[in-house]
């Protein structure tokens, strides 16, 4: 027998594909984990927009997590879209039972059109529950300024933001940042020793961003399963990232999905 290592994701299902767990599982699949699936809604979404949504009820939700528990050797885990209190309730009870390891939070807010995937009354929980469970979290310039009440406009003032999101009990803190005007995007890395690290790269002009976030987040999350640091994950995730949003695939009429199948030159 072949042992791999064994991840979940605690997302929502995107109809179109292109994000949500979906985005995760093409991620794990091309990192060579296994992936299990805890899922939080359903969502009927394409690259134009989010049409509707269902949340799974909260017992369905804990009886996911027990049916993988009960079972697997969950080496890490990821949470993507949780949608509203009651979803993030069951989640932050359900992942302080079990011992998934390593566990990425990805504090998902806003679809790429705009649509809320999460209910601002969820958002104190997120910080204060889920928040301090998470090995990293890795949330987008947007979400980092609404976890934190402030504006970061500048890199200092990201640096802050960061060390003020570790303070709350994130052991790491990755602050993307794709939604940041200019020719780089920059995203920023605060580790548990202290340490600081940025990862500049050129933007490239295109609206076909869907499942960026989600894509990212699922990458550092088989590579933490993997046994590697963060520090040796994110030069290649974000090689990665730049060419899946680069070399686009002929999918949707609006913010297309990343092509997860690009070759990645070293
Ligand atoms: N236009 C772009 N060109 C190059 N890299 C990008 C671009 N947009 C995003 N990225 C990179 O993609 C990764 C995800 O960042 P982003 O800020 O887009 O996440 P996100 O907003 O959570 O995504 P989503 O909500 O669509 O899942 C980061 O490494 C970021 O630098
Ligand atoms: C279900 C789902 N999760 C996450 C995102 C963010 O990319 C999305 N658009 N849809």
């Amino acid at each position: 027998m072949h042992k791999i290592p064994q991840v979940v994701t605690i997302a929502g299902v995107d109809a179109s594909g292109g994000a949500g767990l979906n985005a995760d599982l093409r991620t794990f699949d091309r990192l060579g984990v296994y992936s299990a699936t805890v899922v939080t809604g359903l969502t009927a979404q394409n690259t134009l927009g989010v049409q509707e949504m269902l949340p799974t009820p909260p017992d369905m939700i804990a009886a996911q997590f027990k049916s993988i528990a009960d079972d697997l050797d969950i080496q890490a885990a990821k949470t993507g879209a949780l949608f509203d209190l009651d979803r993030v309730k069951a989640v932050v009870a359900a992942l302080e039972d079990v011992d998934f390891g390593f566990l990425v939070v990805d504090p998902v807010m806003v679809a790429k059109g705009g649509a809320p995937l999460l209910s601002a009354d969820a958002i104190e929980l997120v910080k204060t529950a889920l928040l301090p469970l998470a090995t990293v979290i890795t949330p987008n310039l947007l979400e980092a300024q609404t976890l934190l009440q402030a504006e970061l406009p500048t890199p200092e003032a990201v640096s802050v933001g960061a060390h003020v999101l570790q303070a709350l009990g994130a052991k790491n803190v990755l602050i993307k940042g794709g939604h940041q005007a200019g020719p780089q995007v920059a995203d920023f890395l605060l580790l548990a020793d202290g340490s600081e690290h940025w990862y500049r790269s050129e933007r490239v002009d295109t609206v076909r961003t869907h499942g960026t976030g989600d894509t990212l987040a699922a990458y550092l999350t088989a590579g933490l399963a993997k046994g590697q640091a963060l520090t040796d994950i994110m030069p290649a995730a974000k090689r990665f990232m730049t060419a899946a949003i680069k070399e686009s695939i002929e999918v949707g009429h609006g913010h297309g999905p990343l092509n997860h199948w690009v070759e990645v030159s070293k």
